[in-house]
């Protein structure tokens, strides 16, 4: 694990001045974080202290976008229930009755400071879909072109099982990258990334992530609150999205998020990743939903992982899912590992009857639109 010094060539407090003095954050704050101690009630008092942080970076001249979570946790009281509920009918009932409390809480407390604020539901659709993505890209911009603070949340009111992020974390993560942002803070209820969940105890704080290989040795867990959903798992892997669009991320909690941002030696903090891929690449990797499973032979990984190269049809052994011709799939080794994924040019259907053959004999005995690969080297991300 590194120390603040032994960061390869990644200061911690050099990150910290990135994310502090950085002109566009991402702050998404928990569900734990805004919630009272039963979970039933917003947390006005906690609401007001990050909004009075988010107000100062605002005065400063900076942007903010905040992905809050809290609509169901807000939900809880006034559905008359006892805790978090299980069923997604509910869960979206009470997300339909806490967003508007949430956001009318927002309105009023950001009023206070002479900001006003806009409300960005997305679905993960939203952000999975090309076409989708860009949209909402080109809202956020705008709404902070005109000096609002958005406020982002996942659509859970719609949102279904299979499509649903439910926790906010990777959400937060894929609108730093859209938005392209400075830096990614994530707020929750521990102070910092611990090598051990937390309540065991002995474990202790992870200052700096340089690399992934400084988690060997943690232990990360799921939640520890009755609302929060993703634990410290989806807000790693959030870091790491957001570390491969170049961007770095502080985690603590939000007593500590103005130290945190200037010198402070408190919370944890995620390097980005030294080499960038494209962003058209990066949606690829982290922002889609594979809808099926391509099986390559030996020689094919090879092409693909190694000489990044198309991926033609006789190099693959087996196709799972039900999928269309554009949706991307996973693209997997002979023992079933997921190595890539892609934009498929197939259907699912229209693939068994090419497996094994060459694009030239495809082309001659079914026509010359047969000679295209299965998925192109450009719409094609080795994992
Ligand atoms: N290694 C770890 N370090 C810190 N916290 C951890 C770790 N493993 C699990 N956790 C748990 O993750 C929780 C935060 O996640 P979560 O409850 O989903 O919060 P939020 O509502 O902010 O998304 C912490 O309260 C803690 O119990
Ligand atoms: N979109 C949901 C997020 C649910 C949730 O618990 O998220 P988180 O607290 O970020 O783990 C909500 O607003 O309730």
């Amino acid at each position: 694990m590194s120390s603040p010094q032994d960061d390869r060539g990644h200061p911690a407090s050099s990150l910290r001045r990135t994310l502090g003095e950085g002109q566009r954050l991402v702050v998404k704050v928990g569900s734990s974080s805004l919630t009272s101690a039963d979970g039933g009630h917003l947390d006005l008092n906690a609401l007001r202290d990050l909004v009075d942080v988010l107000a100062t970076r605002r005065r400063e001249g900076r942007q903010v976008v905040l992905v809050s979570s809290g609509a169901i946790a807000a939900g809880i009281g006034p559905l008359g229930l006892d805790r978090r509920p299980a069923d997604l009918a509910t869960q979206q009932a009470a997300a339909s009755v806490g967003q508007g409390a949430l956001v009318a809480a927002y309105q009023a407390a950001f009023w206070g400071h002479g900001l006003t604020v806009g409300q960005v539901l997305l679905t993960a659709d939203d952000v999975t879909r090309r076409t989708h993505y860009t949209n909402a890209r080109r809202t956020l911009e705008r709404l902070l072109e005109l000096g609002i603070v958005p406020i982002v949340n996942e659509n859970d009111t719609v949102a279904t099982h299979e499509i649903r992020f439910g926790d906010n974390d990777r959400l937060a993560a894929l609108v730093a990258d859209l938005v392209g942002a400075d830096g990614l803070v994530l707020l929750t209820d521990v102070d910092a990334l611990y090598d051990g969940p937390p309540a065991h105890g002995g474990s202790r704080r992870v200052p700096l992530v340089a690399t992934s290989a400084d988690l060997d040795a943690v232990r990360i867990g799921g939640t520890g609150s009755a609302v929060g959903s993703g634990g410290m798992v989806t807000k790693v892997e959030a870091a790491g999205i957001a570390g491969a669009a170049g961007i770095p991320t502080m985690l603590t909690r939000l007593a500590d998020v103005t130290a945190a941002l200037t010198e402070g030696d408190v919370g944890t903090v995620f390097a980005p990743a030294a080499a960038t891929r494209a962003s058209r690449k990066r949606w690829l990797a982290h922002a889609t939903t594979a809808r099926g499973r391509l099986l390559l032979d030996e020689g094919a990984v090879a092409a693909v992982t190694h000489r990044r190269k198309s991926l033609l049809p006789a190099g693959i052994t087996g196709v799972e899912g039900a999928f269309a011709a554009g949706d991307p799939v996973d693209v997997c080794e002979p023992g079933g590992a997921v190595i890539a994924r892609g934009l498929v040019n197939y259907a699912a259907t229209e693939l068994p009857r090419l497996l094994g053959r060459s694009t030239r004999d495809l082309a001659r005995e079914l026509g010359p639109e047969y000679e295209r690969e299965v998925i192109h080297r450009d719409d094609l991300v080795v994992l």
